[in-house]
């Protein structure tokens, strides 16, 4: 609320006769209300970012910024440009599709393997926020080394060439996961020496790239977000392989004992602490060149996770146990058999060893260094967070029987 001095009274103009006055008197009190409630406006929407944000981006909220999503058309683009927007951002889209409409947001469709195709979209661009990847699931090898590692050696170059001063890379907390526990893992642990697959592998070569490209002194400043787990509404990915598997009848049995703890992170947060990252990421700033993880700072068991959203959907939780090891070795198996009979056909398997370590292991991170360089806390609480997503899919929800 604005102080009371800060209001001004209402300003008289001169006339001859007294309803003229009055009238003018009315309209001016009015005028002046109304500006006053602007004002007001103004001040508690500063408010409510400087609680969010940070004392220092208030500013940031105020004045003009132009950035472009690269992989903006995707589940976690789309809501980093919602909240951009919001944010009083002016936002350029970078993907080879076009996801969804928006007269606010100037679409690029292109490659970003190819510079020709970036360099228009980073136009005039102070920030680029690159979170562009192939599904993680895919089995293209091909294509992660081409898109994640040696397309990101290209929109650095291209973000060094057209000028633009910040890269915010969305990476990923697994870059440091071998599929064996880890509990409240720091930045500190070293890269996987044996990453769970080639999507991780190349999501290491792209942080690396990125990270190393960190050059403040010629106004080229580069930080990295690590998510973990994301989920939410419009996931095409967590949320629906789930209730595929529940579907299918293949969601019955926990993988462990059950109280392996694993980050699931809300896109809400996992957005809030890549725009913190941009507004705290200056020269001299403990951001540059360095890796964050954002998470929901709740880990919780990974089956009561999905047995959460699971019955929040209607469907049964999984009810059995089979031992961790035993899983995984069964997943190997079948991974073998699979490999065997590929050349006469193809079978994507449900329980793959990657899976199995993904479900079965404790796998959780420290947010601390976040919340030491940049403030950051997640706005979205766990219970809220799957709350709101289970009710944002009901497509999804089994009818009752
Ligand atoms: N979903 C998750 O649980 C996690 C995701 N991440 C990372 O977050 C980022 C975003 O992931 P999601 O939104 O879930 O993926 P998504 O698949 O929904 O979005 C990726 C977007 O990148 C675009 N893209 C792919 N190749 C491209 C290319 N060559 N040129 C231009 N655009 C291209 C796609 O069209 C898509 O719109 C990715 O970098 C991913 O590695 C990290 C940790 C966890
Ligand atoms: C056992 C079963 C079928 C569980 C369904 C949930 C899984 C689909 C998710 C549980 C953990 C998720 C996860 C990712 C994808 C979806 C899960 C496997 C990533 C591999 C996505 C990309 C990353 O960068 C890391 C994520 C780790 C967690």
């Amino acid at each position: 609320m604005p102080k009371k001095e800060q209001m001004k009274g209402p300003s008289w103009s001169f006339c001859c006769c007294s309803q003229c006055l009055l009238l003018s008197a009315v309209v001016n009190i009015g005028k002046n209300l109304l500006k006053w409630r602007h004002e007001s406006d103004l001040r508690s929407q500063e408010f409510t970012e400087e609680s969010t944000y940070g004392a220092r981006s208030t500013h940031c909220a105020l004045a003009s910024k132009k950035c472009t999503v690269i992989g903006g058309s995707g589940f976690l683009g789309q809501h980093m440009v919602e909240r951009l927007l919001e944010r009083g951002y002016s936002v350029n889209v970078f993907d080879i599709r076009q996801g969804f409409e928006n007269e606010r947001v100037q679409f690029h469709i292109g490659d970003l393997c190819s510079k020709t195709d970036l360099l228009p979209a980073l136009q005039g661009v102070n920030i680029v926020f690159h979170c562009a990847s192939p599904a993680p699931f895919s089995n293209n090898k091909e294509l992660f080394y081409r898109v994640n590692y040696t397309g990101t050696r290209t929109v650095i170059q291209a973000c060094k060439e057209a000028g633009v001063q910040k890269l915010v890379l969305t990476s990923s907390a697994s870059v440091v996961f071998e599929g064996k526990d880890i509990k409240d893992g720091t930045e500190d642990l070293p890269y996987a020496h044996n990453p769970i697959d080639y999507y991780t592998e190349t999501k290491i070569l792209q942080e690396k790239e990125v990270l190393g490209s960190n050059d403040p002194a010629n106004n080229f400043m580069t930080v990295a977000i690590r998510p973990h787990g994301i989920f939410g509404p419009r996931d095409p990915q967590l949320v629906p392989i789930m209730v595929e598997t529940a579907k299918s009848g293949k969601m019955k049995i926990m993988i462990g004992n059950g109280k392996n703890l694993v980050d699931f992170t809300y896109v809400e947060n996992v957005v809030h602490g890549h725009i913190l990252a941009a507004e705290y990421l200056q020269k001299d700033s403990p951001l540059c060149g360095k890796a964050y993880h954002i998470t929901n700072d709740e880990p919780i068991p990974f089956w009561t996770f999905i047995s959460r959203v699971l019955v929040g959907l209607n469907y049964d939780a999984p009810k059995y146990k089979i031992p961790y090891l035993l899983a995984y070795y069964l997943a190997l198996f079948v991974s073998f058999l699979v490999l065997v009979v590929s050349p006469l056909i193809t079978i994507k398997p449900t329980f793959t060893p990657m899976r199995v370590a993904l479900a079965g292991t404790y796998h959780y991170y420290s947010c601390e260094r976040a919340k030491k360089d940049m403030g950051y806390k997640p706005v979205v609480s766990l219970d809220k967070a799957i709350e709101k997503t289970v009710q944002s899919y009901p497509q999804l929800r089994r009818a009752s029987q």
